[in-house]
């Protein structure tokens, strides 16, 4: 659990980047700050791990206000992952997911044990512990960042525009594949990003900042569904009502068995603006939804869809 009191964030010389936030992140939750450049994401971020002072306010990690901790242990018990990556390029991948832990003071069989499970976690093969991050292309050395911000369990993660140079199609399978790897570990997680979808596929919870202040704190369906202003509702976009439904399932609204006049096939798990797609492309109101296996198990209509 993370909370922000009446955070305020003045820089010498320039103007409040924060301006009295106050923030809660409920434990295991995932909370995307998204907001135009400028509007003080990566400054919120920044405090919450002390790479930056605020000029105000109380922040507490666990009950703990992250004043009374030395700044440089604190910090390695918050995951951390940017952009960039950062990782150490003289190191192996083995030594770099383990770089915490061996500050810790873990075993070497500890050490190892954890950058196998890590290694696995986030979906490369073992050989890669062995190799130097100039060897790994930019969404496995990303997916290092992750397994290294993971590595000596820290209850939270804080993610700076983690996707923010992998290519738009590796992008959008690693955020859906990131957000299962989150929710399995059950950690309270802060992501900075500038793009209003991957706060969508990625939050549980989306903080709107607009010039130092959140202006909405909602789940994304809220959000999509109820801007609370013009600002918000410009900001997600006109398309909001088709983003919204790809946060559901079709199985979210399917009926049982299988109508006869349904002439194209869904897959249960496809979300419903796919299926949505899917019945423009074929010019009709419903589809029958077909498992892996090939088995008719109901139907989607647009009716169900338009009425979520
Ligand atoms: N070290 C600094 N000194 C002075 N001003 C700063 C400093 N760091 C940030 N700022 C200012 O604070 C404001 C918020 O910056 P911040 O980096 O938090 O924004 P952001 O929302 O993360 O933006 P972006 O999406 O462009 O990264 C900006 O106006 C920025 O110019």
């Amino acid at each position: 659990m993370i909370e922000m009191e009446h955070v305020t964030k003045r820089f010498d010389g320039g103007g409040t980047a924060v301006d009295d936030l106050t923030l809660e992140i409920p434990q295991g939750v995932t909370v995307a700050l998204v907001g135009p450049s400028g509007c003080g994401k990566t400054t919120t971020m920044r405090m919450i791990n002390r790479l930056i002072e605020p000029s105000e306010g109380r922040i507490t990690v666990n009950g703990e206000d992250v004043r009374s901790v030395d700044p440089v242990i604190f910090r390695r018990h918050i995951g951390y992952v940017i952009q960039q990556v950062g990782l150490f390029s003289h190191m192996t991948i083995a030594q770099n997911i383990g770089s915490v832990p061996k500050l810790l003071g873990w075993s070497a069989d500890k050490i190892k044990a954890r950058n196998e499970e890590l290694i696995a976690l986030v979906g490369l093969d073992q050989s890669m512990l062995t190799r130097y991050p100039r060897q790994l292309s930019g969404g496995q050395r990303q997916r290092v960042g992750v397994a290294r911000a993971l590595a000596a369990d820290p209850p939270v993660l804080l993610m700076d525009e983690p996707f923010g140079a992998i290519d738009p199609i590796a992008r959008t399978r690693l955020q859906n594949e990131f957000r299962q790897i989150l929710q399995g570990v059950n950690k309270t997680v802060v992501m900075v990003t500038h793009d209003i979808d991957e706060a969508v596929r990625m939050g549980d919870r989306i903080a709107i900042m607009r010039a130092g202040k959140i202006v909405q704190y909602d789940t994304p369906d809220e959000i999509l569904s109820r801007p609370v202003d013009a600002f918000v509702e410009d900001f997600v976009g006109a398309d909001r009502a088709l983003k919204r439904l790809s946060l559901y399932e079709v199985s979210k609204v399917m009926q049982p068995g299988v109508d006869p006049a349904a002439a194209a096939k869904i897959a249960p798990d496809a979300d419903l603006r796919n299926a949505l797609s899917a019945m423009i492309a074929a010019n009709t109101d419903r589809l029958a939804v077909v498992n892996a296996a090939g088995a008719p198990v109901g139907t989607v209509t647009r009716d169900a869809i338009t009425a979520l």
